[in-house]
């Protein structure tokens, strides 16, 4: 579908890009992970033509990126791309920003742009925000209709550059969510993204950019639990998220915390963040623990060093049901010291599993 041969980037004397590489197959989810300033934006931005390469070649199913007599409007629909700050139309009603590219651009009828505009916006959850203005809403939802306005161009690909970085951390789960379904529905996508959990779990291959080229790449397993070169197990050692599949009721508490200690040891976190960390991890253990005996719980902390936010996500099978909801505990002790240690709590049914996500309060 894709074919990047030695594909290169220059701006004056900095070289951002050396020698990129890459084919991309129908339905395959990529992610693009790697250091700030290694190049990721560019690379995409480089594949629709938003920067002009300057050298190798890229091709789209046979159409040459590089050759002068392409048509560019049609490349992008083709090959859209969802940018970190939404760039949506303020003066235009959610609706009317997702039916100007198919009316302008492709030639549609109104009637008809509008109703398929409003089968996406169900598609992602905002049907009933379709007169709202951009103002109106919040980060997540301006980024959910961003990647709708995407969709209504009905691309083959779509190119996702960092699309929840400008997000609120509460913000996240709601555009990753519409991203997995996505994927799900076998859409090819590359997406550029700092969530490692994220891109651990929705991506086939994963990417790692560094030094101007592809430096590693494989599926995520290969990039996130054996890295084979120096710099990609570095990277990897910053931000790994933890994770801890627990089987039954009587799991071994004791080595469960000391590896989560020892995950803390490797983000460097502060003593207090720790012991507030492994509190919070224990309340919500307890009150999860009844499910047990009949399902799997996995365990994931995710820590992000830019957005120094740490996230404690709890997922569990079987029939839907927030067991943090005060209605369905005995008392609510447990919940209390949860709702102290917290600045956000979440919960979510993604694809028949329940998803508990509890960021945890900064000091
Ligand atoms: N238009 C430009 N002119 C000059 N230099 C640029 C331009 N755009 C990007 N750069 C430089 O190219 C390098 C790569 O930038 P890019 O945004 O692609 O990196 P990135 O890996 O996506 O980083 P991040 O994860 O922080 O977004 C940086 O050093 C950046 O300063």
């Amino acid at each position: 579908m894709i074919k990047v041969h030695h594909l290169s980037k220059t701006y004056g004397d900095l070289t951002v890009l050396k020698d990129i590489s890459l084919t991309v197959t129908k339905g395959e989810v990529i992610s693009i992970i790697g250091p700030s300033g290694t190049g990721k934006s560019t690379f995409l931005r480089c594949l629709n033509l938003l920067e002009q390469p300057s050298g190798g070649s890229s091709t789209v199913d046979g159409i040459d990126l590089l050759d002068k007599k392409s048509d560019v409007p049609k490349i992008r629909q083709r090959m859209n791309m969802v940018f970190q700050s939404f760039n949506l139309f303020s003066h235009l009603t959610v609706l009317e920003n997702l039916t100007i590219g198919p009316i302008k651009l492709l030639g549609m009828q109104r009637g008809e742009a509008e109703q398929k505009s409003l089968e996406i916006l169900k598609l992602v959850g905002l049907a009933e925000k379709a007169d709202s203005f951009p103002d109106e809403l919040s980060g997540g939802q301006k980024q959910r209709v961003a990647i709708a306005r995407c969709l209504a161009m009905n691309p083959e690909i779509i190119l996702f550059d960092e699309p929840t970085s400008a997000l609120d951390p509460t913000m996240v789960s709601e555009v990753l969510a519409v991203i997995r379904r996505l994927a799900k529905d076998g859409m090819t996508m590359l997406i550029v993204t700092h969530e490692m959990a994220f891109a651990r779990d929705v991506s086939n291959r994963v990417l790692y950019m560094d030094e101007g080229l592809i430096y590693e790449e494989g599926t995520p397993q290969q990039i996130f639990e054996q890295p084979q070169k120096e710099k990609t197990r570095a990277f990897i050692n910053r931000i790994r998220s933890f994770n801890y599949r627990i089987s039954s009721p009587d799991y071994d508490l004791y080595a469960m915390n000391a590896e989560i200690e020892q995950f803390c040891e490797r983000q460097i976190l502060p003593r207090k963040t720790r012991h507030n960390l492994l509190l919070l991890v224990e309340e919500l253990l307890q009150i999860h623990n009844p499910l047990l005996a009949t399902t799997t719980l996995d365990l994931t902390i995710a820590y992000s060093e830019k957005k120094e936010t740490i996230e404690i996500i709890l997922e569990h099978q079987g029939e839907t049901g927030n067991l943090l909801d005060k209605k369905r505990l005995p008392d609510e002790l447990g919940l209390n010291i949860i709702t102290h240690l917290a600045q956000e709590i979440d919960y979510q049914r993604v694809d028949a599993t329940n998803r508990v996500t509890v960021l945890l309060k900064k000091d």
